[in-house]
């Protein structure tokens, strides 16, 4: 999240480009040459000296650009050359030579094969400082912005006063060192699996039994290797939370039983697509979504009944039908199939109604240390006029009420809105107020309505914010902008509109919601 500071509330004076790119920081080298000097199958000592921000080495070879998996800057290692371009290639990581001071084993044993992680291999120490660098370089490179050096907290200092900048350009944005976890693992409280049929060979479930046959085939669910749509059978992962795991082994088995199949994305045949599990994490209660290929589901009561009978803390299993070809889990159709329509979860004591589509954050631990900054930056004394954009099912918008006069928190997915509202009622809150529709529309017509925020907020997806509601941020002129992102470039071009538009960048918070995988989220 960055705050920003009213410098003079004017007009908006230019614009970033809206391809805000995510180009690794280390450029390849202009090697000179007409052709490469690595060939094509070639085994190459390489240097490493970067992170691209996908977590690939950025290395060098004789002069030449390699891309390497796996490979950790500071790091000599030997790698066979996959593929060449102009001015870079790509290589597969065949030996360590010199490691890190950083590199650890990744302890996840199907981690080389998934491509859900990215920075098992990095000590967590050190993936919090190459997130940050992350942050630093994408407002410098795309914002545009002078970033002041380390940022130093005065001895006990936690709010954003008692941080002290030695010798440091006032106007520079201080990027703070990135918030991590205590414990980063088993920290997500969703897990959606894809779901496929496997062609041979037995499986064996987590008791290592063999599982029921369908025509020589069986329903498998897991992740899809690493750079397509192969779909692997996984039962346990990591960073997902232990209930997430049980939920959906069993949900394969008791499917695979039953005989379901799963969709097959070339045919258009088959039935089960996707299956999402949440739990709330201070209820213990948990959702099963099973997104289907259709409305009909064989066996459905007995499905239910027994998924029921063997896992406990189940309170919803809902039903998302999604027929179209296209790789967007969701359709358009969901329906309860037994139980609540939502579970409920509690983050820094306010409890939280979640529906099957609604967005809430997978990290409930770090999301308490996210919105309590997003607070701190609002800056409120308990009269000021909020507007919450982006607001999901209200979640900041609930924490800002606390300290606020009115919020207005508005969303583009009606179901989070109505989830909005009840959380509000749910835990007494009077003094916020939610409208479903794009913030970029709506919030226009609330200022010819006449609201006048003191303080706005914005949480975007990861393409960033709509250009007419910064030009209306710009035209409602806020003494205060607290940016939540999950995309660190278009947080950056976004930060240089606003700052053409009068507006300073004062303080950047990284947090890490996302440990051992290259998303940062930032205030
Ligand atoms: C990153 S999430 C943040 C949600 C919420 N602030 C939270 O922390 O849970 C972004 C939200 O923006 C919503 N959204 C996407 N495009 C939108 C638009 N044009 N106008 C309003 N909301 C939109 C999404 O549905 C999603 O709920």
């Amino acid at each position: 999240m960055s705050k920003f500071k009213s410098r003079n509330g004017g007009g908006r004076a230019g614009g970033a480009g809206r391809n805000a790119n995510h180009a690794p920081s280390v450029k390849p080298a202009a090697s000179g040459a007409s052709q490469a000097p690595v060939n094509k199958n070639d085994d190459v000592t390489v240097e490493i000296i970067g992170l691209t921000h996908e977590g690939e080495g950025v290395g060098r070879a004789e002069g030449f650009t390699l891309f390497v998996q796996g490979a950790l800057p500071g790091e000599t290692v030997r790698a066979r050359v996959l593929k060449v371009k102009k001015t870079y290639g790509y290589a597969k990581l065949t030996e360590i030579v010199a490691p890190s001071a950083d590199r650890v084993d990744a302890p996840c044993p199907i981690y080389k094969q998934c491509g859900g992680c990215q920075l098992q291999h990095m000590d967590y120490a050190a993936q919090l400082r190459w997130k940050r660098q992350h942050v630093v370089d994408s407002l410098e490179r795309i914002g545009k912005l002078q970033v002041s050096g380390e940022a130093v907290r005065a001895a006990g200092g936690e709010s954003s006063g008692a941080v002290e900048e030695a010798g440091q350009d006032a106007a520079a944005v201080i990027v703070h060192p990135t918030i991590g976890m205590g414990e980063p693992w088993r920290y997500r409280n969703k897990a959606s699996v894809p779901m496929g049929m496997a062609v041979s060979g037995a499986i064996h479930g987590k008791d290592g039994l063999p599982q029921p046959d369908l025509n020589g085939e069986h329903l498998i669910g897991g992740f899809y290797a690493r750079g397509s749509h192969r779909i692997i059978d996984m039962d346990e992962c990591l960073i997902q939370h232990n209930s997430n795991d049980e939920i959906v082994a069993r949900v394969k088995r008791i499917g695979r039983e039953l005989g379901i199949t799963a969709y097959n994305e070339e045919t258009g045949q088959g039935l089960l697509r996707h299956v999402m599990a949440r739990v709330g994490f201070v209820t213990g209660e948990a959702m099963i979504v099973l997104i289907t290929n259709g409305k009909r589901i064989p066996n459905a009561e007995e499905w239910i009944s027994r998924i029921r009978e063997t896992i406990p803390g189940v309170t919803s299993i809902v039903q998302n039908i999604n027929k179209r070809d296209t790789n967007v889990i969701f359709g358009d159709e969901t329906r309860v199939l037994w139980g609540s329509e939502v579970i409920y979860d509690e983050l820094d004591g306010i409890r939280f109604a979640i529906s099957a589509r609604s967005f809430y954050q997978v990290n409930p631990v770090q999301t308490v240390a996210l919105y309590r900054k997003a607070v701190e930056y609002a800056a409120l004394t308990g009269t000021e006029q909020v507007i919450d954009a982006y607001c999901g099912i209200g979640t900041i918008s609930l924490f800002l009420a606390r300290q606020a006069g009115h919020v207005h928190g508005v969303e583009i997915v009606p179901e989070a809105i109505e989830d909005a509202k009840r959380n509000a009622a749910l835990n007494g809150i009077a003094n916020a107020a939610f409208e479903a529709g794009p913030a970029e529309v709506v919030i226009p017509r609330w200022r010819e309505e006449g609201i006048v925020p003191d303080v706005i907020v914005v949480d975007p997806p990861r393409k960033g914010c709509d250009e007419a509601l910064l030009d209306t941020i710009l035209a409602m002129k806020p003494e205060r902008v607290v940016y939540v992102s999950c995309n660190p470039a278009t947080l950056a071009r976004d930060l240089r509109v606003l700052e053409d538009g009068g507006y300073r960048t004062a303080e950047v918070q990284p947090v890490d919601m996302f440990p051992h995988t290259v998303h940062v989220e930032v205030v």
